[in-house]
């Protein structure tokens, strides 16, 4: 069982100490611009996979994306802290859609 933040942390544990074979290397020493093709990749897969009545695909694909991603978080140097006081930041303050008229026809 893994939650998101320990991935980012096994992910950031294969950057500060490579393992031979390990596929979050091989990313790594591809650099930034591979990362970034996986992460545009994935995300077509999770758009795709959401038009297969089997939601299974969706969450396999998802699983993908959340991976890579942890990838390029690492990669561009950020802490998996600033995500979660961005998303605190944004707790009982986005979901009031009567204040957003702009939203409101959706
Ligand atoms: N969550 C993942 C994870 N999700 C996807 N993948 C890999 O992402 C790749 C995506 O598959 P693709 O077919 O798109 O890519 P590919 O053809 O294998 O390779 P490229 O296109 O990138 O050249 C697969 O090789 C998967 O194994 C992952 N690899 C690792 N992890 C996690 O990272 C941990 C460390 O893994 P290693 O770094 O390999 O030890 C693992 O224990 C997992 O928890």
């Amino acid at each position: 069982m893994q939650n998101l933040e320990e991935l980012y942390q096994l992910v950031l544990q294969r950057k500060d100490t490579p393992k031979e074979g390990s596929y979050t290397d091989y990313l790594f020493k591809k650099g930034l611009d591979k990362i970034l093709k996986k992460v545009g990749e994935e995300t077509t897969e999770v758009i795709v996979a959401s038009k297969n009545p089997d939601k299974s695909e969706l969450v396999y694909e998802t699983a993908d994306l959340l991976y890579h991603l942890m990838v390029l978080l690492v990669e561009q140097g950020v802490p998996f802290e600033e995500i979660k006081i961005e998303l605190a930041k944004r707790e009982g303050l986005m979901s009031k859609a009567q204040d957003r008229p702009e939203i409101q026809d959706l």
